[in-house]
């Protein structure tokens, strides 16, 4: 196949400076001799150029330098052209680019995004919000609204604000719907995954597959503080899936679905892909299968 590349790069995406990696992807695409174009990304999510030049300059990959926000606006205004997409992971978390096997370094991303496999990936929507790889209600989302408030971002700061909220976390009363039951829950958080980490390599969904067509449904519960890392490390470590009536006394409920809706009663907040959202009172939640191809490092 004759590829044709463009590369779109967000300019504040974690901490890296992005000079060395323009300079970088220019060279070593010409030496493989793809053409190729390289654009910023748009903080308004529009995409209507970059669009129009897929369908009229045969574009077949649009790789994205960026972290899991970026993905999911170009992903989701760019799938229905039917274009592979790639990742070179600058931001903080990069837990969509981490799930599909792609190193952090950019130069081993680059060799995935020249040398790797286009596989049909899973998306999912949160009511009208597009989702490729984690939405998170309590905690984590706590966590990502203040992250978006700070002038610097990267996996510093996202560590030193996950320990001081710690310390602080409150719990919310969720009444959750899925696989034909209904039950009522106070939790730290709730995670409906469809990567298996929130990033940096740290799992929360250790069975999540990118292209099974389930969500992976993780409630942490409240309980006593002193216990909640240890709850949170067993998840992490050795996290089983189990039938939610199984699970309902246990301090994790941990299962898969196509879909479900949540009643948010303690009005927790709320992120996708770790940009802060709106917080909404109803959610139904719905497994897009095979949404986008995304070029895997397996
Ligand atoms: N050209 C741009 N200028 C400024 N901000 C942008 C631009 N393009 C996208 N953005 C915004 O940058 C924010 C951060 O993007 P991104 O997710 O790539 O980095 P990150 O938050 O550091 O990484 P991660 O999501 O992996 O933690 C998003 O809110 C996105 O809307």
């Amino acid at each position: 196949m004759t590829r044709k590349i463009i590369y779109l790069i967000n300019p504040i995406s974690g901490t890296r400076g992005k000079g060395t990696l323009r300079e970088m992807v220019a060279r070593r695409t010409k030496a493989a001799g793809i053409p190729f174009e390289i654009l910023d990304t748009d903080i308004a999510a529009k995409y209507e150029t970059v669009r129009h030049k897929i369908m009229t300059e045969s574009v077949t990959d649009v790789i994205v330098c960026g972290g899991d926000g970026s993905v999911n606006q170009v992903v989701y205004a760019l799938a229905d052209t039917g274009v592979r997409f790639g990742i070179v992971p600058m931001g903080s978390g990069n837990g969509l680019a981490f799930a599909a096997g792609i190193p952090k370094s950019s130069e081993k991303a680059l060799d995935i995004v020249f040398t790797g496999q286009a596989r049909l990936t899973d998306a999912f929507m949160v009511n009208n919000q597009f989702a490729c790889m984690l939405c998170g209600l309590g905690f984590d989302a706590q966590v990502a609204h203040q992250f978006a408030k700070q002038p610097k971002r990267g996996l510093a700061t996202y560590a030193s604000l996950t320990t001081r909220n710690f310390f602080s976390a409150g719990s919310y009363l969720f009444k959750i719907e899925a696989n034909k039951l209904v039950f009522t829950t106070e939790a730290f958080f709730v995670s409906i995954a469809n990567s298996n980490q929130f990033g940096n390599n740290f799992t929360i969904a250790p069975k999540a597959v990118l292209s099974d067509g389930l969500l992976d449904v993780v409630i942490v519960k409240k309980v006593a503080k002193p216990l909640l890392l240890l709850t949170v490390m067993r998840q992490v470590l050795a996290g089983k899936l189990r039938h939610i009536e199984n699970s309902l006394r246990s301090p994790v409920i941990y299962f898969q679905t196509t879909e479900l809706s949540i009643s948010n009663v303690g009005n927790a907040p709320m992120h996708i892909d770790g940009e802060p959202r709106d917080t909404p009172t109803k959610l139904h939640i719905k497994v897009m299968p095979e949404y986008f191809k995304l070029i895997h490092a397996f």
